[in-house]
């Protein structure tokens, strides 16, 4: 069980006159800076319904509904917000907290990295291509000396879970504690884990993965944090970790380009 988070999302809905829309929509791009600047605000959306453009909805995510009443209303942000707000005050027609349900997700507009690699295939090309060239290292030969015949498998089911594929890792393995316990007191160096980070791109090249500069900056970001973890996890000082989830990784701020 992950605690249940405590975000919270504000919808303030307004009827605002088509004549003052426009005055509207300037004092909320004022009064947004102070939003901008709230260590308790994640984010915020003002949106206009596009079949009656009288109606406004303004979504504010705050870190929590206490953050929200506790912290941005008592700080000294708020006074200059709501002196940008306060002639709409009379057209609010709800203003209320809601909190999320289970019931969410993303669509399939942006694939997955996973799809964007070629699916469990290409996973599987990747880790037969990497496992060669760990056994044949210097450096990282001794570290895999007694490889099991069904690690490079185990370990493409893994990254294609975290790309966003099936979570077949999770579902015969076990989840993110049982991969990471795997690397308790290997004792892995700085110099291994960066030959470990070379040796995987070489892979991706020899195995055919996408080269765009988004797929493989994605790819990069998650080996670069995997190795620091599986490093951080081998040395003498580590302690089991506490649950977490099979990261999800994502394409961070460049999406694939779908020219
Ligand atoms: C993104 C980085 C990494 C990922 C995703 C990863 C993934 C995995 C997975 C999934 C396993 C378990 C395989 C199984 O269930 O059979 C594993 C085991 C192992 N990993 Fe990693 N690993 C990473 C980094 C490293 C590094 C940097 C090293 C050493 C240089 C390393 C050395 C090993 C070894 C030796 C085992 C086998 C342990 C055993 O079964 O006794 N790993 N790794």
């Amino acid at each position: 069980m992950t605690a249940a988070p405590t975000t919270t999302v504000e919808y303030i809905r307004y009827r605002i006159p088509e004549e003052k829309s426009e005055e509207f929509l300037a004092a909320y791009t004022r009064a947004a800076g102070r939003l901008a600047a709230s260590p308790h605000c994640l984010d915020y959306e003002l949106a206009r319904c596009e079949e009656d453009f009288e109606h406004f909805i303004l979504r504010i995510t705050w870190t929590s509904t206490e953050d929200h009443l506790q912290g941005f209303r008592t700080s000294e942000l708020f006074p200059p917000f709501l002196a940008e707000i306060r002639p709409y005050v009379a057209a609010i027609e709800e203003m209320r907290h809601y909190k999320a349900t289970p019931v969410r997700g993303t669509g399939s507009a942006v694939p997955t990295l996973y799809r964007w690699a070629g699916g469990a295939e290409a996973f599987a090309r990747l880790t037969d291509a990497f496992y060669t060239k760990v056994l044949a290292d210097d450096l990282l030969a001794p570290v895999f000396a007694n490889l099991a015949p069904e690690h490079a498998g185990h370990v493409a089911l893994w990254l294609a879970e975290v790309f966003g594929g099936p979570d077949a890792y999770t579902a015969t393995q076990g989840g993110h504690d049982h991969m990471v316990a795997k690397h308790f007191g290997l004792a892995i160096t700085e110099a291994q884990r960066r030959r470990w980070v070379n040796l995987i791109q070489d892979a991706a090249d020899e195995a055919g993965l996408p080269t765009d500069p988004e797929f493989r900056s994605a790819f990069l970001a998650y080996v670069e944090w995997g190795t620091r973890l599986a490093v951080h996890f081998s040395g003498p000082d580590a302690k089991p970790p506490t649950e977490q989830p099979v990261p999800m990784w994502g394409w961070g701020a460049a999406p694939p380009y779908q020219g």
